[in-house]
């Protein structure tokens, strides 16, 4: 990568291997060179994109609304004449998708627990007006604590008029589709949303998906009768919640409301699944402020007018970076500068 659209990511970051390929991205490791830490940089190239740049468009208008503690933060978007570079929350512990492959399935307490962190993730995009409109496993990453952290919001959606209006774009993966999607009807974004999250729940539990198959018309034709096999190790109560989410009817399907206060969601919890952001923009970490501004030389007040630009340039990356890491109840520690 000799091309000169690489400096300013190389000024900041030094980067690795390949970590993720997807359509019309590279996904690299790299370090952040002020700080040391690891994170992932999204690599696009603007010509190959092609009718694809409003994805990516979307993506990066989401990303920086949508700040929580299950979705993956972008920390810094750097564009030149040719490349697009999202800088993004690195999470060393892959795909989800993965995870369940190499465990074959999950027990139903751990699938509860990482089901909690989805609906935590998406019930906070949903109260924000977004449709994610593509969840599946291989868009779910783990951290390093094993917490999920939801990713690609290309596809997502935030009608104009409001989380009630209908959508109309066939998108997203078939298997994980629902049933007014795939018929081609108008659909509401939160209503497709939580069938595609009663799919992942079978997958967690079942360690196969409730449609398959190899060919997508017979596919739909499965997803349209929504009939699915029930193996016997799953409990009376999953099975009662699956049925709730997989209902093809989506004014019968259980709502987000309703989903968050379920018993089977809150068995061996304490409380309900707490979906409000602990990392939001609008009420500054102080403590990483004040980091902040021993590192470049400012004073607190300076550095907080400077950060609640929200650039995403190297100050927004920074601010994030030592956030995430007090979130997680780790201290970064910025060298001094050279
Ligand atoms: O961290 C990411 N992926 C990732 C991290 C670690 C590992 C993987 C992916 C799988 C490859 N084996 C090594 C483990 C990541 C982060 C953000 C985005 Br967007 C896309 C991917």
């Amino acid at each position: 990568m000799a091309s000169s659209e690489y400096d300013v990511i190389r000024s900041r970051y030094h980067l690795k291997e390949t970590i993720g390929s997807g359509g019309f991205a590279k996904v690299k490791l790299a370090t952040h060179l002020a700080s040391g830490e690891k994170v992932a940089v999204k690599i696009m190239d603007k010509r190959a994109l092609g009718d694809d740049l409003p994805r990516v468009k979307t993506e990066i208008t989401a990303m920086k609304e949508l700040v929580h503690q299950h979705i993956c933060t972008l920390y810094e978007v750097v564009e030149t004449k040719h490349k697009i570079f999202m800088v993004i929350e690195y999470c060393p512990g892959g795909e989800l998708f993965d995870y369940i492959v190499a465990k074959d399935r999950l027990k139903e307490s751990e699938a509860r627990k990482f089901f909690r962190q989805i609906l935590s993730a998406v019930a906070y995009i949903h109260h924000k007006g977004y449709a994610h409109r593509d969840l599946k496993p291989e868009n779910l990453l783990l951290d390093d604590d094993q917490n999920l952290k939801l990713i690609d919001f290309g596809l997502a959606a935030r009608p104009k008029g409001g989380m009630e209006q209908h959508l109309d774009t066939c998108c997203g993966s078939p298997a994980y589709a629902a049933p007014e999607l795939v018929s081609g009807k108008q659909y509401r974004g939160a209503e497709a949303d939580i069938w595609s999250m009663g799919v992942l729940l079978y997958a967690l539990l079942c360690g196969f998906l409730p449609f398959d198959d190899d060919h997508v018309a017979t596919l739909y034709k499965k997803i349209l009768k929504g009939e699915y096999e029930e193996p016997r190790w799953l409990s009376d109560g999953s099975c009662d919640l699956l049925k709730q989410m997989l209902q093809i009817n989506p004014k019968k399907r259980i709502s987000m409301e309703e989903l968050l206060i379920h018993p089977w969601v809150k068995k061996g919890h304490s409380g309900t699944v707490h979906w409000n952001s602990k990392c939001e923009k609008n009420n500054l970490n102080t403590e990483c402020i004040a980091e902040m501004a021993e590192y470049y030389g400012k004073t607190k007040d300076d550095m907080m007018t400077i950060v609640t630009q929200w650039h995403y340039d190297e100050i927004t990356a920074v601010y994030f970076l030592l956030l995430n890491n007090f979130v997680r109840g780790c201290r970064l520690k910025l060298p001094p500068r050279s």
